[in-house]
């Protein structure tokens, strides 16, 4: 990472030579090297720190001064997993974090370069330079849901380019995590690659058995979040993986998976801690890494230990040691002050050497950004008069005695298969007998196929509703009723992405999502959490049964959680990879 202040001028400062720019006095330092709480004063002098320890010969006539007497002086958290697009954008989502004390974000890339390629995502990276704190990427390899062309999109060259980007730490997470079990060339030689040039691989082995996991290590993968109990994330820990202990919205699994400190009592120094994604109601209410903090101290960790785990040990596992995690001459002045180690809401963020926010107020404006001009792709090539035929939505289907493999819903994302018999009615499958039954289907926004299914458990009464915030960002349509589905497609056409709901011939719902059809270009967080708080709201009262509906949308076209699934091969078993129902070109 590159320093403003050389080090001639932090050895000037250390000694009292230069005055520090900055001079936080008083204060008890979480010093997360020795893992003591230290009576000591931090000068910093540019976006660093100079000197941490008793002296004040730093301090000058124009030297701020920070009374942090009674206060905690702490390393800014570290997010080591983000994906930052729930609804949210990079912007709203960075203006949220930093001033809940994250100062560091390491971002998964997919739906940006998804809709970027690699030189619109590479401009992008350069003008998220200016927001306030760190903000690093990782770079997928595939994608959560192959589809024709993945390869070519997904190639040796702009991969290998972007990790040689300093924003870029290495490589993402791969939820298809069978491709590594398999040894896939592709990607062991990348794997392979980003460990040459110093970076690390991250990865996502769900469901990944002790034994399997010996592969996936074996492949060169250094970390893992997907751990839900404390026996898979001790057999992650005991293989040589960085271990992340995940809580989020999805995925609340702390209070199981920290037993694996509070009770097996393992040494915390290769474990992280990560939110993954959380939705934005999610941060609004618990807050961001500092909600996985807290928790983790309610939860019976000592605050060092956790503080640790969101700041050392993710720097540590990035290779990023020596420029951020703690405080310490020449690290970043990325500093939080905190009235208490309950809470963990600092009262003042500080990021690289800059006060970012105060009492929870970003200080700093946000960039503005005219996200189109990184795009390369249109957010439709399909014509908005062929989503406007009802026949679309229905389920082409020929013997009633010949039964439909239709996707029921367990839970918010794992679905398994069910199979129906349904009357033929022209050509079409008839649901109309079963209620709680909804026809769906996944088409290619550039208008090449069409993929069909039913859906069980996922609302009871919804005529139609459209969505392109899903893992493949395609457009998913659902419902009972062709014609509203026709007219939820056609409105989420007119928008360039979102969500739309029709119900009795009124759209009564719309999200634009016109950011890869993921993401609102709304600089603010609050509009995110309204978004998703009105949308939750109202498939409730249309019968959704679970808790988070972005989550149940945006895994139903993945291709590696347990159950059937809308992709674009067509309707996929996961575990036998078995296409059911291939997808069908579109006229
Ligand atoms: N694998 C994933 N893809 C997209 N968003 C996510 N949020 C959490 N995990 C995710």
């Amino acid at each position: 990472m590159k320093s403003e202040a050389t080090r001639y001028e932090l050895i000037e400062v250390a000694q009292g030579r230069r005055h520090a720019d900055i001079f936080i006095k008083g204060g008890t330092v979480v010093n997360v090297y020795s893992g003591e709480f230290l009576q000591h004063n931090v000068a910093i002098y540019k976006d660093r720190i100079a000197y941490v320890g008793e002296s004040e010969a730093a301090i000058g006539p124009d030297t701020k001064l920070i009374n942090a007497e009674g206060k905690y002086v702490s390393p800014g958290f570290i997010e080591p997993h983000a994906h930052p697009w729930v609804v949210y954008n990079p912007i709203s989502f960075v203006g949220k974090v930093v001033p809940l004390g994250t100062t560091t974000t390491v971002n998964d890339n997919l739906f940006f370069y998804l809709y970027m390629g690699a030189e619109g995502f590479k401009n992008l990276l350069e003008d998220l330079e200016q927001l306030p704190g760190n903000h690093f990427w990782l770079a997928r390899l595939v994608s959560q849901a192959d589809f024709l062309g993945e390869r070519e999109w997904f190639n040796q060259q702009d991969i290998r380019d972007f990790l040689g980007l300093e924003q870029v730490l290495g490589t993402a997470e791969v939820t298809r995590w069978p491709l590594l079990y398999n040894g896939d060339p592709f990607l062991i030689d990348t794997v392979e690659y980003t460990k040459e040039i110093g970076k690390i691989s991250d990865g996502h082995t769900a469901g990944c058995s002790y034994d399997k996991l010996n592969s996936i290590v074996a492949a060169g993968i250094s970390a893992c979040h997907e751990a839900i109990t404390t026996k898979e994330s001790l057999d992650r820990l005991r293989l040589g993986m960085w271990t992340t202990l995940r809580n989020s919205s999805l995925r609340p699994d702390l209070p199981e998976i920290i037993k694996m400190i509070t009770e097996k009592k393992v040494t915390t120094n290769r474990i992280m801690m990560t939110t993954d994604g959380p939705h934005p109601a999610f941060i609004e209410e618990e807050g961001f890494v500092d909600g996985l903090v807290r928790k983790a101290v309610e939860l019976g960790l000592s605050p060092m230990e956790a503080i640790q785990m969101v700041t050392i040990n993710p720097a540590t596992f990035f290779h990023l040691d020596e420029h951020i995690g703690g405080i310490a001459p020449a690290r970043r002045a990325d500093i939080l002050i905190l009235p208490d180690l309950i809470h963990f809401r600092p009262e003042l963020v500080m990021a690289g050497g800059k006060v970012a926010a105060s009492n929870g107020e970003l200080n700093i404006p946000l960039p503005e950004v005219n996200w189109n001009k990184y795009m390369v792709k249109k957010p439709f090539s399909i014509e908005k008069s062929a989503l406007e035929d009802p026949e679309l939505y229905r389920l082409p289907h020929f013997t009633s005695s010949e039964p439909v493999p239709v996707i029921s819903f367990r839970s918010t994302v794992i679905t398994h298969k069910k199979e129906i018999q349904f009357p033929v009615v022209n050509g079409y499958a008839d649901i109309s007998n079963h209620s709680g039954l909804m026809y769906a289907a996944l088409i290619d926004r550039e208008g090449r196929w069409i993929t069909r299914g039913v859906l069980e458990n996922f609302a009871s009464d919804l005529d139609g509703m459209a969505s392109t915030y899903n893992t493949t960002t395609q457009l998913l349509v659902i419902g009972r009723d062709s014609e509203a589905m026709a007219l939820a497609a056609s409105r989420v056409h007119e928008m360039g992405g979102g969500i739309a709901i029709v119900q009795r011939g009124e759209v009564i719902l719309e999200i634009p999502l016109p950011l890869t059809g993921m993401m609102t270009t709304d600089p603010s967080f609050a509009k995110a959490v309204e978004y998703q708080n009105t949308f939750l709201s109202v498939m409730k009262q249309h019968g959704y049964p679970f808790h988070d509906i972005l989550y149940t949308l945006l895994f139903l076209t993945c291709d590696f959680l347990p159950g059937l699934r809308l992709v674009p091969f067509g309707l996929l078993d996961v575990k036998t990879n078995e296409i059911l129902r291939p997808a069908t070109p579109l006229r």
